[in-house]
């Protein structure tokens, strides 16, 4: 399984609000303007971590604070598995650079998303989580 790949999406959370924070898709069509945790592939010899970092860096011009893992993952394909990692945000606030929006929801807000269908697909598996997370 030496082809198999990563993407690592983060569940980036203000603690102080407790908000988390949801980026709007740009392409490809079938998931253009849906919202997703921002992230992207982790790169040969890069760990998830790292990735993360890189990405977050690239997309959201923010430096994070990686923790542990959601517990869902969801194989995208079969050579393609999705993750997300918790993080927090210790320099910058965040810009979209590769998305169409930013958008920092609560319990109530993430609740609507989920429930009007706004998320990307893959990612409704993390919603139980992440609304008990955010409520805890
Ligand atoms: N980043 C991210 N991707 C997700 C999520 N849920 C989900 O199904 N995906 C899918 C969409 C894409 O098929 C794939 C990740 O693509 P990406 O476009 O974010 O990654 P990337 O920038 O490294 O890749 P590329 O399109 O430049 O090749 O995972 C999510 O919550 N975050």
């Amino acid at each position: 399984m030496t082809d198999a790949r990563l993407v690592v999406a983060g569940a980036v959370v203000d603690p102080a609000t407790r908000r988390l924070l949801l980026a709007q898709r740009r392409y490809p069509p079938e998931v253009a303007g849906l919202w997703e945790l921002p992230g992207g592939k982790v790169e040969a010899g890069e760990s998830p971590e790292a990735a993360l970092r890189r990405e977050l860096r690239e997309e959201l011009d923010v430096e994070v604070r990686v923790g542990s893992a959601l517990a869902e993952r969801v194989a995208l394909r079969d050579d393609l598995t999705l993750i997300a990692l918790r993080a927090q945000i210790v320099a910058g606030t965040p810009r979209p650079a590769d998305h169409e929006a930013l958008r920092w929801v609560d319990t109530v807000g993430l609740g609507e998303f989920a429930r009007d269908g706004l998320l990307v697909p893959a990612d409704a598996v993390w919603v139980p989580e992440l609304l008990t997370e955010l409520g805890g």
